[in-house]
């Protein structure tokens, strides 16, 4: 008799990340998450813009995948991500979040929940806290396997980024130019170091002189704040000058007044592909929030891994599981 044909294993089909991932294995995690989060947020309402910066730091170098939370190994010439100089700005607030939920959360399902999961859910809480949307966040992302700073710069856009960078930078992470003006909009919360800017204030792109687009009582205050040499490198400036605090969409509406902190943000609205999008963000704090809602599940699906091939899953979120 002819044998039969061997069965062909079934194509494993890559499975999503979901919204319920945990629902058996962890049922209360995001109310254990939530409860450190509403904690942070009271004790330490920087620990906010501090989490949201956590997670793009994340998302963009080897996909979100809790890397940004390893810390290099004492004697090793290796330094993990969070030791690159771009990193470097990262506040303590929002890795100590991340550290007491995960702690927490391997008290009540000890070895189930990632650290990256965990950083999404947080990022979430927080923009929710300092008053964003709310929004569902699908989980399902291992760990990875590899920190190393020398692969944070190139990932990472910088202060003085040209919008042709930006957009190569986002569009290689499979985010549009729209994603780039709604995600930029994380900067109605948090605080910019002197660092960052002074070029704007003093000698913009090389013309000795203040970028022309910056509104003349921001460029007073500013110039105070971070005088051209020798100023106190603690200082930082916020992002939005109206509500630093607030995740409200009053970041665009200060776009088209020139009151833009960085290079980066400021050439959003010079820019004819992304102006439109500014103004009609700086209209509706609804479409806003909506579109933050969206961006943020697209950025928290990048490169995400699944098994132990690429993947770990780590009891400390500071150190690789050998
Ligand atoms: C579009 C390009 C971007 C550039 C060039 C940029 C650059 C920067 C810089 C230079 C700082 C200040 C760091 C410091 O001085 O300590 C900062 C802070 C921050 N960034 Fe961005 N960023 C960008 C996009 C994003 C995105 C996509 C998010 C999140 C979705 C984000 C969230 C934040 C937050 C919340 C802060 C404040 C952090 C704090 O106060 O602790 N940024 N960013
Ligand atoms: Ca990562
Ligand atoms: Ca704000």
């Amino acid at each position: 008799a002819a044998t039969p044909a061997p069965k062909k294993a079934p194509a494993r089909r890559h499975r999503l990340l979901s919204v319920d991932y945990y629902t058996k294995t962890c049922p209360h995690l995001e109310q254990l998450v939530s409860s450190i989060t509403t904690q942070q947020f009271r004790d330490a309402p920087v620990s906010a813009p501090a989490t949201l910066r956590l997670f793009f730091h994340d998302c963009f170098v080897e996909g979100c995948d809790g890397s940004i939370l390893i810390s290099t190994k004492p004697g090793s010439k290796v330094a993990a991500e969070k030791d690159a100089a771009d990193n470097k700005g990262l506040r303590p607030e929002g890795f100590e979040s991340i550290k007491k939920a995960k702690a927490l959360v391997e008290s009540k399902c000890p070895g189930v929940v990632s650290c990256a999961d965990i950083l999404a859910i947080a990022a979430r809480d927080f923009v929710h806290l300092a008053g964003g949307p709310y929004y569902q966040v699908k989980k399902g992302r291992w760990d990875g396997k590899i920190s190393m700073a020398a692969r944070v710069g190139s990932n990472l856009p910088q202060a003085n980024s040209t919008v042709d960078q930006l957009l190569k930078l986002f569009n290689s992470k499979g985010l549009s130019s729209d994603d780039l003006v709604v995600l930029s909009g994380a900067h109605t919360i948090g605080f910019a170091h002197c660092e960052h800017f002074t070029n704007r204030l003093y000698d913009y792109r090389g013309t000795k002189k203040p970028d022309p687009a910056i509104d003349g009582r921001l460029l007073k205050e500013l110039k105070m704040s971070c005088p051209r040499y020798g100023g106190n490198t603690d200082i930082v400036a916020p992002f939005d000058v109206t509500t630093p605090f607030v995740f409200d969409h009053a970041y665009y509406g200060n776009l088209e007044s020139k009151l833009g902190l960085l290079a980066t943000d400021q050439a959003l609205v010079s820019d004819a592909r992304m102006k439109t999008m500014v103004q009609s963000l700086a209209k509706d704090k609804q479409k806003f929030f909506q579109a933050f809602a969206a961006a943020m599940d697209k950025m928290g699906s990048i490169g995400v891994k699944r098994g132990r091939r690429h993947g770990e899953r780590r009891t400390d979120c500071s150190v690789h599981q050998s």
